[in-house]
């Protein structure tokens, strides 16, 4: 009796579309999202304004000094010195720094590791794109830094999310359009830059306040790059 085997190659349709994944850091990578938030509400206490993890959500994604601006606003402080207010995005950013001392490779999200591998199996590119001037002593720390082939962060930018700035030039550095890019963001402003500037995008936490992504998920583990399909 002879048998014939038929062998078909299913090519999945984003691996046409997509070349590039570009990360941010603080609340994808790692969850340094929190100590963000505690040196925060730490100087907001300091200087009596009120300031809750509600308040917290529209610093996600905006530079040290936007951050300062809007905590300032909240406690209703007309004027203050470049001068001091540079003092206190210092002492925060001091605060911030103790805080994150002793971060290491076990604080990687969950998924992440595993999304960055099928990029590299897929011949999928890999940028990160982040606000913050901390962003490559923090990849140090997660022994993650020889994984990006490009990294832009706030130490490159003039802009701050939701302006595209800091992806457009991820992509450029990559050779990449933004219409090739996925961008993964955990905040709202960070998926309006991405919006913005014509890139797809995926919302990691809550899907109601991320509700402008092209996917969501609670966290990059509960999915693989195939979840990419739906776009
Ligand atoms: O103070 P840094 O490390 O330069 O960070 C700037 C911004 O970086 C972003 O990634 C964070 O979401 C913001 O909360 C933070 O303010
Ligand atoms: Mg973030």
């Amino acid at each position: 009796m002879c048998y014939f085997y038929t062998k078909y190659v299913i090519i999945m349709d984003w691996k046409n579309k997509i070349k590039a994944v570009i990360f941010d850091l603080d609340g994808v990578i790692v969850d340094t999202a929190k100590y963000h938030y505690l040196a925060w509400k730490s100087l907001a206490d300091q200087l009596g304004i009120p300031f809750s993890e509600r308040e917290n959500e529209n610093l996600k994604g905006i530079s040290r000094m936007d951050s300062l601006n809007f905590i300032l606003s909240l406690g209703d402080v007309q004027y203050m010195s470049q001068d001091d207010k540079m003092k206190l995005a210092i002492s925060k950013n001091l605060h911030y720094l103790e805080l994150i001392t002793d971060l290491n490779r076990e604080d990687i999200l969950p998924g992440t590791l595993e999304w960055i591998q099928e990029c590299k199996d897929n011949n999928i590119k890999i940028a990160l794109g982040s606000a913050s001037k901390n962003a490559r002593r923090i990849l140090e720390s997660l022994d993650l830094i020889d994984q990006f082939d490009v990294i832009i962060d706030g130490t490159n930018t003039t802009k701050t999310k939701p302006d595209p700035q800091v992806f457009e030039l991820a992509a450029k550095g990559l050779g990449v359009k933004a219409s090739e890019s996925v961008v993964i963001e955990d905040a709202y402003k960070g998926l309006e830059a991405a919006k913005n500037g014509g890139f797809y995008s995926i919302g990691i936490g809550d899907p109601e306040i991320l509700n402008i992504a092209d996917i969501n998920l609670r966290s990059l583990s509960d999915a693989d790059m195939n979840i990419l399909e739906k776009l």
